[in-house]
């Protein structure tokens, strides 16, 4: 029996306001999927001209996005604040909604104009709490993967959902609570960076190169898609691990990636599905916020593999 993302969000126990939310994003995702299947043939490709407040170019289609994600945002009057990778500011709105959705519209822009996997990811707080909460306040998260198939992959904290986008636009269930495995031999790593890596991460993948002829003790394989949401939803399906760790280049802005609406939410989906989240030091769900913006140092995935990195932070400090 096919279970659509409306019947699964009804089943699910927690406030329909909250479900509400995380409907608006689906059927943003919904939009945003249709506008990159014709976004070459519609001359919407390429820079926008623009930079978003990180001083990094934003692609027509990082604007188009984020448009499409502000316009279901703005119908939904449970929201009342939205953060976005491509807005300088919070966006509040005067609705008394209990609500807040930190997004990153369109995550892995630089591989749209070769037609590879993109995504959108988003976190659900309450907005009472303002707009710096560690990722432990979030109430749901999820990421839309854009790729062959359109999927899209939720949470309410406790486990995680799968969904795929059917030929009448409906998303429908094909995974419930899928399992990362706590050991795997795959890791995800822009190598690179390597000149500018710390000891520990050195140490990682040194051990992983060598294999079965190393301390791992065993074979390793690397994967790098350079769209976080294409390598994280591998991980999700079949295990392994994710580094963008701090590195001496992204060690004055506090790493690459961005808190509030790419690291915390996947790291929310990590630990609802069996695995983990680190900065390296700390879980990355327990890092303090101290600007929207934010960027942290992001290594996640299977639990085994998490362990190992931090153990080499901790013996190598
Ligand atoms: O260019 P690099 O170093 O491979 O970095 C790739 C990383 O940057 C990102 O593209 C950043 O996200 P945006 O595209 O939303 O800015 C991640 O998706 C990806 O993991
Ligand atoms: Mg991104
Ligand atoms: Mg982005």
């Amino acid at each position: 029996m096919t279970t659509t993302l409306a019947q699964w969000l009804a089943a699910q126990p927690v406030d329909p306001k909250l479900a509400s939310v995380v409907a608006s994003m689906a059927a943003a995702s919904i939009d945003i999927a249709a506008e990159l299947r014709t976004a070459s043939i519609a001359g919407h490709t390429g820079l926008a001209g623009q930079t978003n407040v990180q001083g990094e170019a934003q692609k027509a289609l990082d604007v188009i996005s984020n448009d499409i994600v502000l316009k279901h945002i703005e119908q939904n009057p449970e929201i009342s604040i939205l953060v976005s990778e491509e807005l300088d500011e919070a966006v509040t709105f005067d609705n008394g909604g209990a609500y807040l959705v930190a997004t990153d519209p369109l995550d892995g822009s630089s591989n749209l104009d070769v037609n590879v996997t993109v995504g959108t990811i988003f976190s659900v707080l309450p907005s009472a709490g303002g707009l710096l909460q560690t990722g432990r306040a979030q109430l749901a998260a999820g990421y839309a993967a854009y790729g062959p198939a359109t999927s899209l992959v939720l949470t309410f904290g406790t486990s995680v959902a799968v969904f795929t986008l059917n030929q009448n636009g409906e998303f429908v269930l094909t995974a419930d609570n899928p399992r990362i495995p706590e050991a795997s031999a795959e890791y995800a790593i822009n190598t690179a960076r390597e000149r500018f890596w710390d000891e520990p991460t050195r140490r990682y993948v040194t051990e992983n190169v060598a294999g079965e002829t190393g301390s791992a003790g065993k074979r390793y394989n690397m994967r790098w898609v350079g769209s976080m949401v294409a390598d994280i939803h591998r991980i999700m399906m079949r295990g392994g691990i994710f580094l963008y760790p701090l590195d001496s280049e992204t060690v004055s802005k506090g790493g690459r990636l961005r808190l509030l609406y790419e690291a915390n939410p996947m790291a929310l989906l990590m630990q609802a599905a069996g695995g983990r989240s680190t900065t390296g030091r700390l879980d990355i769900l327990d890092v303090v916020p101290t600007d929207i913006h934010q960027r942290v140092p992001v290594i996640l995935g299977s639990a085994k593999e998490v362990a190992r990195v931090e153990g080499l932070y901790r013996s190598l400090d």
